[in-house]
């Protein structure tokens, strides 16, 4: 399959403070890879890095074989194929499911160009698919505002996947989900993997268990180890700063 994304040796200080203190990893296309560790590991420094909010000090970040996009802004990560969604589902909760949809179908669009100039067939056919996927066909007039946690979760999630993005970071997404949602959400995960490549930073280790094709334990701005899921929470070290201590509802 390839390598999608290339971690070299990043470093990132805050105030002489290394909340990354040289992480180095590659994530191959097609995987779901989850990010685990104690709070203040560097997880979401690390998403931060990749997604462009935050300019490491060192290091190299090689999306896609050769793009260092270390340097890139953050809105132009979007351009080259990758998107962020943040814990808090960030939907227009005063336009409808549909709508929604139609502000992401193209990332440039604004709201009010959305809702005046009508998208193409192949667009909305490209939706139509999408809120099939996810759940929400039925929903297509319902204002987002109305939807469950869940289904404003995974109508954030189809708004990524309707700008044909190549990698997808996930911030704890089934964070407030009952145990039906969280698989829903799992299962979700596996699909969009067929065609795009999924990072996730998520406590919720038996949903890690279930779903990660690879993980990575962070502690204290370093990956303290990685590999498949019974590899790391076997290892003696992530049990005693991590799954031992009760993170990850694991104790
Ligand atoms: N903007 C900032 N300024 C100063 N320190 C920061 C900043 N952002 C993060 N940090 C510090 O960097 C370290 C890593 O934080 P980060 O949020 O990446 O951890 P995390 O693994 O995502 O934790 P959690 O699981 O609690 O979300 C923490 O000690 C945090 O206080």
């Amino acid at each position: 399959m390839g390598t999608i994304l290339e971690i070299n040796n990043l470093i990132i200080s805050f105030d002489g403070f290394r909340a990354l203190n040289g992480v180095t990893t590659k994530v191959e296309k097609g995987e779901i890879r989850f990010f685990i560790g104690p709070n203040g590991a560097g997880k979401t420094t690390l998403l931060d890095a990749i997604c462009g909010r935050i300019r490491p000090q060192q290091g190299s970040i090689i999306f896609d074989g050769d793009k260092n996009i270390m340097h890139y802004p953050e809105h132009k990560l979007v351009n080259i194929g990758i998107g962020r969604k943040f814990q808090v589902p960030s939907v227009f909760t005063s336009l409808s499911v549909y709508e929604n949809m139609e502000v992401s179908v193209v990332n440039d669009r604004s709201i009010m160009a959305s809702l005046f100039q009508p998208i193409t067939k192949a667009q909305k056919e490209k939706i139509d698919d999408i809120l099939d996927l996810v759940d929400l066909k039925d929903y297509c007039d319902k204002k987002a505002a109305d939807l469950s946690h869940g289904q404003k979760q995974w109508l954030e999630i189809a708004m990524l996947l309707v700008q044909d993005l190549q990698l997808i970071l996930l911030d704890e997404p089934v964070a407030g989900m009952g145990r039906k949602e969280t698989i829903k959400t799992g299962e979700l995960l596996k699909s969009i993997a067929h065609h795009c490549t999924v990072i996730v930073v998520e406590h919720d280790m038996e949903f890690v268990r279930d779903y990660a094709s690879k993980v990575t334990v962070m502690h204290e701005g370093r990956i303290l180890d990685e590999g498949s899921v019974s590899q790391v929470q076997n290892n003696p070290k992530v049990i005693d700063v991590y799954l031992g201590r009760g993170g990850g509802n694991c104790a």
